[in-house]
């Protein structure tokens, strides 16, 4: 068997001193393989932005272990964060394309600089810069053009090709739909799809079971800083264990949300019922 490219065991986060100190994650377990896309959903203050950050050595961890393709990141000074983050290992998609973008780079200088620090030269940089704009299925005339200067869902898919650029084995999003109108989205996951077929592993993190329902091949429900249900998408969507599961499931927006459209609400009674 190979080794999954992510494992996280019995993770522990807290914030804060003393009597502010307070608990995050307890004890979280989570493995996710290349080619695989693990869901993780729960609602605001859950703890999913907080797993993110520990996986990318944003925030110091308290107990447990990280492994990032079986080397064991978990005492990893900052130096060594930074080296592995520009080695490319693990990339990260925020919500706000703009925390994943530079406002003042243009599109084809935010896809060249990894490449440039990594010595490639500049002609070949702007060649690979068009390759990944095609990736995502943007044209080339994006290139010139400054995050401010494109669309939100343009944007964000520049921010997946940016994320790309290092071919990542790991890709971290955090509600990377979220911000998107529903023709957004759904090209988004679409390339989403396309890079977990192509091997990557993704996590992908979200409050809107929708989108986890649609590309998930796992899903995993934390509350209060607690995995407390783990499992395939279509189990843990049909039959859930845990009784906050089935109140997620139960409450999941785009059934019950009158705005949402005839063929979003069968879209996702389909998934339910596959
Ligand atoms: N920098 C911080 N300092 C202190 N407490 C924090 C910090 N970041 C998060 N927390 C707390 O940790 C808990 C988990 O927060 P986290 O942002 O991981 O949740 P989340 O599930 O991602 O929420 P959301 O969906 O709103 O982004 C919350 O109680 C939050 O208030």
């Amino acid at each position: 068997m190979t080794t999954p490219v992510l494992q996280v065991r019995d993770l522990e986060v807290h914030y804060g001193l003393r009597r502010k100190r307070r608990q995050a994650l307890h004890g979280v377990t989570l493995d996710v393989s290349a080619g695989e896309t693990v869901g993780l959903i729960g609602e605001t203050g859950s703890g999913k932005s907080t797993l993110a950050r520990a996986v990318l050595g944003l925030v110091p961890t308290s107990g447990g272990r990280i492994l990032i393709e079986g080397e064991d990141v978990t005492d990893h000074r900052q130096r060594q964060w930074r080296r592995l983050r520009r080695r490319g290992v693990v990339q990260y998609v925020f919500q706000d394309p703009l925390r994943s973008l530079d406002p003042d780079l243009t599109v084809e200088e935010s896809l060249a600089e990894p490449l440039l620090i990594q010595g490639v030269s500049r002609r070949e940089a702007g060649v690979r810069a068009r390759t990944l704009l095609d990736r995502v299925h943007l044209s080339a005339d994006l290139l010139p053009k400054v995050p401010g200067e494109i669309s939100g869902g343009q944007r964000q898919r520049v921010a997946v090709a940016r994320a790309l650029v290092t071919e990542p084995r790991l890709i971290v999003l955090d509600e990377p739909v979220s911000a998107l109108d529903s023709a957004n989205r759904v090209q988004v996951l679409e390339i989403l799809k396309e890079l977990r077929d192509d091997g990557v592993a993704l996590v992908f993190i979200s409050h809107d079971l929708g989108s986890v329902a649609g590309i998930a091949d796992r899903i995993a429900v934390l509350y209060q800083g607690e995995l407390v249900e783990v499992g395939a998408a279509a189990a843990v969507i049909n039959e859930p264990q845990h009784p906050y599961t089935r109140l997620l499931v139960s409450s999941a927006p785009t059934l019950r949300d009158a705005s949402a459209t005839r063929a979003e609400r069968e879209e996702l009674r389909a998934l339910l019922s596959a």
